[in-house]
């Protein structure tokens, strides 16, 4: 796999944007009665029937709320009659392993520069790298508080390599950092082992390990002639068991070029998935949008996840990423001034339940949307409502205010309120436990040590206390030593 990235992206190059991309306005042949009747209907919604549903029609300017409300309550009885009335959620910990990351995206506020992670750096930054060793006493005491997902996503740290294989050839260019974004090990304060060996070390006590998205799988292989499906292959023998779908932004490489050009692009992604399938696991979709496409690009990113999911079935769900903007190089350098707003989340949710007939599960994200708002999500096609996840440090470095971690308590308090059916799930969904409200105290049962004994002692707090969650990775204090 050769490398196909930028490798001069960066922060800066948002300085040079403005707002305007040259994208076309978008226009259909359809109209949108059409597309509303065609999704009444059943029938399989076209990109053009997309596109109309997601503006609420392109003949008129912003959003019309009396044809938004009728998107939405489509949208919903088809969840009641595809997934009923259960709302799943699951016990998880994020454990990101390190911020360390040259690739630039312009949305993202999670990475700090690679070099100041350097041994002989003076540069302050507030990022962290974990030894293997570090991840797993995290994951162990996450097992503790019954927690049976970890999910662990990471900037492409220079010195991170599949396996020793790999540090070789890598070591073999004759300007690496150039070359393939590599730097040895021994340059950093930290090293963060070898992919191999963080998965190795977070896949333990029967966890399930969702980790490696597109991007750090093209890492994995930067420099080498190994396809996605042998770098997957590898990375399940030492114990992943599914993949994250990020990395997916916009699936449109004219969006790609704007918000993301040091990534890898639309086919690239959509290889990387397919070699994570064929390699055995299931993955997730996910679309971050709010920034600078049109709801065209929406529909086309949307059009993508279908047919990819039409050869291989085995997308577990669609995440709608609504961007957070406040910390952002984007909002920075005033290229955007705001993410997207209500109306925008409520109509992607109520889209992608239409239009993706072939994915079962929609999430909404009490991270991204806050309480209210995400409850809002589960009335507009959604039926997921994440996880209890512990940590959060991508949405909290970009600006995001709505907390780290969500109790079974709170799950259950705010499921029953809208009148819904809480159930804790699997990763996989297959399997699953409803939840007796009246059973007070509520805690998970699925995990390996899970006992119904509540994960947080502080449950209270809407994610920014987190007493009791000794095992929740916090970027800042757990090796922060780089
Ligand atoms: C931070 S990356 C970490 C994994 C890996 N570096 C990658 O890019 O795949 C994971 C995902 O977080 C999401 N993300 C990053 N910044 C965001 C923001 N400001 N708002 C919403 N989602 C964001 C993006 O969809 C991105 O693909
Ligand atoms: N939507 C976000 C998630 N979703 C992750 C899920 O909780 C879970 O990992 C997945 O459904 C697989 O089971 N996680 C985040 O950290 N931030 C989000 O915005
Ligand atoms: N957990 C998401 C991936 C994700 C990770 C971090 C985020 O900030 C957002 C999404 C998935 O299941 O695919
Ligand atoms: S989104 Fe991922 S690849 Fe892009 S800058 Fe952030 S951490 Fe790096």
């Amino acid at each position: 796999m050769n490398p196909a990235r930028d490798p001069d992206a960066t922060d800066r190059d948002a300085a040079d944007l403005d707002d305007d991309f040259g994208f076309a306005e978008p226009a259909t042949d359809q109209s949108f009665e059409n597309a509303l009747a065609k999704a009444r209907d059943g029938d399989r919604l076209s990109i053009d029937d997309a596109t109309e549903l997601l503006a609420t029609g392109t003949d008129t300017e912003g959003v019309d709320p009396v044809r938004k409300e009728r998107v939405l309550e489509l949208a919903d009885r088809r969840r009641h009659e595809e997934v009923g009335d259960e709302i799943t959620f699951v016990a998880n910990l994020n454990n990101n392993v390190t911020t360390a990351c040259n690739t630039g995206c312009l949305f993202c506020n999670f990475k700090d520069s690679a070099h100041a992670f350097e041994a002989d750096s003076d540069a302050d930054h507030v990022g962290f790298t974990k030894t293997p060793a570090e991840s797993r006493a995290i994951v162990e005491d996450a097992l503790d508080m019954g927690v049976y997902e970890v999910c662990s996503v990471s900037g492409l740290h220079p010195a991170l390599a599949l396996n020793e294989e790999h540090h070789e050839i890598l070591q073999s260019y004759d300007d690496p950092e150039s070359e393939v974004n590599y730097k040895p090990p021994e340059e950093y304060a930290t090293d963060p082992g070898t992919y191999v060996e963080q998965i190795e070390a977070m896949s333990v006590g029967g966890i399930h390990l969702h980790s490696m998205t597109p991007e750090e799988a093209y890492h994995a292989a930067r420099g080498t002639d190994w396809d996605y499906e042998t770098v997957y292959r590898e990375l399940a023998a030492a114990g992943l068991d599914s993949a994250p779908g990020t990395a997916a932004e916009i699936l449109v490489d004219e969006v790609r070029d704007v918000i993301c050009p040091g990534k890898i692009r639309t086919d690239d992604w959509v290889a990387a998935m397919e070699g994570a399938m064929a390699a055995g696991l299931d993955v997730t979709s996910t679309m971050m949008y709010g920034h600078v496409e049109t709801v065209e690009h929406r529909a086309k990113h949307l059009g993508v996840i279908r047919d990819l999911q039409d050869r291989t079935g085995r997308i577990t769900e669609f995440v709608p990423l609504s961007f957070i903007h406040q910390n952002t190089p984007l909002y920075r350098h005033g290229v955007v001034d705001s993410g997207p707003s209500h109306d925008e989340d409520e109509l992607v949710v109520a889209v992608a339940r239409l239009f993706l007939d072939n994915v079962d599960h929609v999430q909404a994200s009490w991270v991204k949307s806050g309480d209210a708002h995400g409850l809002k999500l589960l009335n507009c096609g959604a039926d997921d409502f994440m996880g209890t996840i512990l940590s959060e440090e991508i949405t909290k470095r970009a600006g995001g205010e709505y907390g780290e971690f969500r109790s079974f308590d709170d799950y259950v308090d705010m499921i029953t309120a809208i009148g819904r059916t809480p159930v804790e799930r699997s990763t996989d969904y297959r399997t699953r436990r409803r939840i007796d409200p009246d059973d007070n105290p509520h805690g998970p049962r699925l995990g390996p040590r899970a006992d119904g004994t509540p994960m947080l002692s502080d449950s209270s707090s809407g994610g920014s206390g987190k007493s009791g969650a000794s095992g929740a990775s916090d970027g800042e204090s757990s090796g922060a030593d780089d």
